[in-house]
């Protein structure tokens, strides 16, 4: 969408071997709580988040709402011992953010300090179809296509973009790019109108509009798509532990995903050459546990990126194909 709107000349294509509700992106809870990824520069991470949230905001604040599944949401992250920076990067972006007081935290007697917010949250399957129906209305094609190699596109595409997710550890051997798989519970609790976050980054609960996510794991280097009973029951008694109503919570499903990690999202140009041919190509990949929280930030810059490619190519063709 980045990509049409910046360059509405351009025609573009998305090519999948999975779409929604089959992706990585379907199982995520979807908050807007950034993750702070080591190689990435903070400002550089404050700005793809504050772009995502300025995004969303406007959608959260429009009629399309509730069909793109985006809503506010207030709630508490509570540690055991208070964290060593008081005020994360992204707290300003956030809205109404400031530590929790005394009486707050007598409803978390297990914790000893919390900080209190308003943020967004994305209702993933619903926001996908959402950004999917836009994407059709503006002509793009979407194809169901698994790639073995980039290359393959070359001749049919003039800049690929590669947004693989994981999926980019086969595609283009990135061995730096690893699962961190999660499970999670989707419920149904609809007294629970608050989200709780456990500081140690384990344990949350995260009312959407229809269901309340409820996690967590994360489980470095496996690939397991499997749900784990035993897993089921130890998130569910930690999340009960947090929130005892949600005893009560029924209709209990599960699902797992592989978060696409790595040191920093791989957000560069790069140019293919076989021979005397090239193909240009963007990558957009490896966006961690936090993909939603700066997915528009990140497109953004892809889309910027993309722009630097068709300028290379003017000249060479009068219509690029993405
Ligand atoms: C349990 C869990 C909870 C999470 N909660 C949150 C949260 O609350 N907030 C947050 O910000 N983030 C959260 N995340 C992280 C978020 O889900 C990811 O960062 C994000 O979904 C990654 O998106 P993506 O588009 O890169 O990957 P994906 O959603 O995996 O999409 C990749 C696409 O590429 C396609 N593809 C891959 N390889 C190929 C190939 N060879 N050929 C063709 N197509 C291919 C796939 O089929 C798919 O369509 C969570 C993740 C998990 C697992
Ligand atoms: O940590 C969270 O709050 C949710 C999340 O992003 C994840 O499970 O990856």
């Amino acid at each position: 969408l980045c990509i049409v709107e910046s360059c509405p000349s351009c025609s573009v294509t998305v090519l999948a071997d999975q779409f929604s509700p089959h992706t990585t992106s379907d199982v995520a809870a979807g908050m807007l709580i950034p993750h702070t990824c080591p190689g990435t520069p903070i400002h550089t991470q404050k700005q793809w988040f504050k772009e995502t949230f300025t995004y969303l905001f406007a959608i959260s604040n429009s009629a399309e709402a509730s069909e793109a599944g985006i809503h506010l949401i207030s709630g508490w992250q509570v540690f055991k011992n208070a964290p060593k920076e008081e005020l994360p990067f992204w707290s300003d972006v956030v809205l109404g953010f400031r530590p929790m007081s005394k009486a707050e935290l007598q409803k978390f007697p297990q914790h000893r300090y919390g900080q209190a917010f308003m943020t967004l949250k994305c209702d993933c399957p619903p926001y996908l179809l959402w950004l999917e129906k836009r994407l059709k209305a503006t002509g793009v094609q979407m194809y169901t296509r698994k790639i073995a190699d980039l290359w393959e596109l070359q001749g049919e595409y003039n800049v690929v973009v590669n947004c693989a997710g994981i999926g980019a550890h086969q595609l283009v051997g990135d061995e730096k790019l690893f699962p961190v798989r999660g499970q999670v519970l989707k419920v149904h609790a609809p007294w629970v109108k608050n989200f709780i976050r456990d500081g140690d980054g384990l344990t949350y609960i995260y009312p959407g509009i229809h269901r309340v996510t409820l996690g967590g794991t994360r489980e470095k280097e496996s690939w397991s798509l499997s749900p784990n009973a035993g897993t089921t029951k130890d998130i569910f008694d930690r999340c009960c532990s947090l929130e005892p109503s949600l005893r009560g919570a029924q209709d209990i499903t599960v699902k797992v995903g592989l978060r696409p990690s790595r040191q920093c999202v791989r957000l560069q140009k790069e140019v293919l050459r076989q021979g005397g041919v090239k193909l240009l190509v963007v990558h957009n990949y490896g966006h961690g546990a936090g993909g939603f929280s700066i997915h528009r930030g990140t497109a953004k810059e892809a889309a910027r990126l993309v722009g630097e490619c068709i300028a290379a190519l003017q000249g060479f063709s009068s219509r690029a194909k993405l």
